[in-house]
């Protein structure tokens, strides 16, 4: 981005700005430690020098003895040090300061998630075989619904988005979704359109709990969602989106992601693969399923990506199946390869689709519209097209773009 603006000075002296604040900082922390430190010295030795001389004339004259001027130098040095380590902790004290101050300002800009915080507590308590040491909310785990419930529910009910309002937590003034109703039909295919910002995304982040309604609920089977471990409802939702996150480890390795090893075997991650089209050019990298991705996946295109994202949503096997242009960086030849993978995956499942392109969600069960965080219209595409409303112009310019 920085070159295709030119930006490349501009930047430079950003950092050497930077860097120059940083070694000015540093030189005038070591001219002070260094002054420090002589200063000590030449205190050390000029009291030194002023003891051996005045106390030697004072034991030459039968004042003072031997002894007591030992004493004396023994009391100097130990002053001397006693001075300097303080001096010396003053300084690394107001550095502590400063890293105190720092780790509170990022501790009170966030609210802790209870939740996702009670969930890592229970799991260190199950591994080290702890149970109640007082510091988790036994209250809030009392409420939270066993594994096996919460993937029947989502096997068996619908979820129901309920007048649900959210704002992100960094622009809490701004409300980007305000009563949005929306039910997603158990095993079948709901898809989500509307224009850019109105507030898609945003319903795939909260079904997949990284955020929480400021108010409504979202349920599954009549149940809110809340009461289920996070990481227990991260089990039952695969999310596939347009950019998606691989890891820095091998194909095979981002395929079986957060599957226990001993569970899946490297015959059903080719298996996976080839369902998503991206057995063929897997195998056609230096080192098949074991090359390595690079850091988030930037040794593979955008569509490889994808592809690989799919295929990890297919071996992970889940009730809630939620894909956010999923298909995006696709050519037209493999996103109808793909889309064939994905609509052998979608049976069956509870899926949120959410498409840009409406020829690949026309087929979907129900079509919701989304418009100014609400849903504004709902039915099938010809529906939908019959009304006459928002989703008939998206179809008609959309036609239009296309001849
Ligand atoms: N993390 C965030 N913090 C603050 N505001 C956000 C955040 N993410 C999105 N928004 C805002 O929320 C609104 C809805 O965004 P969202 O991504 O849900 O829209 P969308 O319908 O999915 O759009 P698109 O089709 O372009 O992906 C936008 O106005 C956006 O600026």
């Amino acid at each position: 981005m920085v070159r295709s603006f030119g930006g490349e000075k501009r930047q430079i002296s950003m950092f050497d700005n930077l860097a120059l604040a940083f070694q000015n900082s540093g030189t005038k922390l070591g001219v002070l430690k260094s002054a420090n430190e002589s200063l000590t010295r030449v205190v050390v030795y000029v009291s030194l020098m002023a003891l051996y001389i005045l106390g030697g004339s004072k034991v030459s004259a039968g004042k003072l003895s031997v002894g007591t001027m030992a004493s004396f130098i023994g009391y100097t040095f130990t002053l001397t040090f006693a001075v300097q380590g303080a001096v010396n902790t003053l300084g690394d004290l107001r550095g502590t300061f400063a890293s105190i101050e720092r780790i509170n300002s990022i501790l009170s800009a966030k609210d802790i998630d209870d939740s996702l915080a009670y969930g890592l507590a229970k799991e260190l308590q199950d591994s080290n075989g702890v149970h109640g040491n007082g510091t988790v909310n036994k209250l809030y785990m009392s409420a939270l619904k066993s594994s096996s419930s919460c993937s029947n529910l989502a096997w068996s009910g619908d979820i129901h988005l309920e007048e649900v309002h959210f704002s992100y937590p960094m622009r809490s003034d701004v409300e980007i979704l305000n009563g949005l109703d929306l039910t997603i039909e158990c095993g079948k295919i709901t898809a989500l359109v509307g224009p850019s910002g109105a507030g898609k995304s945003t319903v795939v982040q909260l079904l997949a709990r990284y955020y929480e309604p400021t108010h409504g609920r979202v349920t599954v089977a009549g149940e809110d969602i809340r009461v289920f471990d996070k990481r227990e409802w991260s089990r039952v939702v695969s999310l596939v989106n347009q950019d998606p996150v691989l890891f820095s480890v091998s194909v095979g390795e981002n395929i079986a992601y957060g599957l226990p090893d001993d569970v899946v075997s490297k015959d059903e991650i080719i298996k996976a693969a080839k369902a998503a089209n991206a057995h063929e050019f897997i195998v056609s990298l230096p080192q098949g399923y074991d090359t390595l991705v690079g850091e988030r996946g930037s040794l593979l295109s955008g569509g490889q990506r994808q592809r690989i994202a799919i295929a990890r949503a297919l071996l992970k096997d889940s009730p809630i199946l939620i894909l956010d242009e999923a298909t995006s960086a696709l050519d037209t030849t493999s996103e109808r390869l793909v889309q064939e993978a994905l609509n052998h995956l979608m049976k069956g499942r509870t899926s949120l689709v959410i498409a840009h392109r409406l020829s690949t969600v026309q087929n979907a069960h129900r079509i919701a519209v989304c418009s100014d965080g609400k849903i504004a219209e709902l039915g099938t595409h010809a529906e939908l097209v019959a009304i006459g409303g928002r989703y008939a112009s998206l179809v008609a310019t959309q036609r239009l773009a296309f001849e």
